[in-house]
């Protein structure tokens, strides 16, 4: 099966970043879920980590807003900001109180190291670049647990984290995707030009990419820790 296409630039930061969107995409962690084999307390404890994630992710996602240069841009940043606060954080609270996480011992989480570096890590591509640099730091968790949401789909073997698989696979969240996608292509091309691949800022940005999919890898391993 052949990964959804969420895009020009995706495409070739996907291609680029090589055996570590392959560690990311096929950890343990994401296999675990699959087979059902992941251990419940693996599965709570990166729930709550992930919690803590959305809040950062979230503010960069703010920051995305202010980097926006056209309306278009704008709005497809605050779009996303509105689904994360106002749905998806909610969600996740939801989602953690139904698995025995109280709303007290969610929101009392400490923040682990390999969440603070990830997120930290996007926020300060942001700050200190533009909005193209930003989304390079944000495309791999945004088209990442796409990818994985749709193989999930296909070859799930137990139906233990079925409800987390449905999220991603679902038509709703893989809009969102594409969506994400058109607006990095965009974006690229209005900063860069058409031929962005051929610039001398390509090399960063497929690093940038390259290092946010190494602490999705992070991310994953943290949670086979509890
Ligand atoms: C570590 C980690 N990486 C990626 C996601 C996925 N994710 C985070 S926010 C969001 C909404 C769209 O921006 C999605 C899909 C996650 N939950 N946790």
């Amino acid at each position: 099966m052949s990964a959804p296409d969420y895009g020009h630039a995706f495409g070739l930061m996907r291609a680029a970043a090589g055996q570590p969107w392959r560690d990311y995409t096929r950890h343990a962690f994401v296999e675990g879920i699959k087979d059902g084999s992941l251990p419940h307390d693996a599965f709570l404890h990166y729930l709550r980590q992930d919690y803590v994630f959305l809040i950062h992710f979230a503010r960069a996602w703010a920051l995305a807003v202010v980097k926006g240069q056209t309306h278009a841009e704008m709005l497809a940043a605050v779009g996303t900001v509105n689904a994360l606060v106002a749905e998806e954080m909610q969600l996740h609270i939801g989602v953690c109180e139904a698995a025995g996480i109280s709303k007290d011992a969610l929101f009392a989480t400490p923040e682990r190291p390999e969440n603070l570096a990830y997120t930290r890590f996007v926020l300060e591509t942001g700050y200190s670049g533009d909005l193209a640099d930003l989304l390079a730091a944000l495309a791999p968790c945004v088209m990442g647990y796409g990818e994985i949401g749709t193989r999930l789909a296909a070859e799930a073997t137990s139906d233990r984290y079925r409800d987390w698989i449905d999220t991603y696979a679902g038509a709703e969240y893989q809009a969102a995707c594409k969506a994400a996608g058109e607006l990095m292509d965009q974006a690229l091309t209005r900063r860069i030009g058409a031929d962005f691949e051929a610039s001398p800022r390509w090399e960063r940005l497929c690093r940038t990419f390259c290092t946010a999919t190494e602490l999705e890898v992070g991310f994953w391993q943290m949670g086979l820790t509890p």
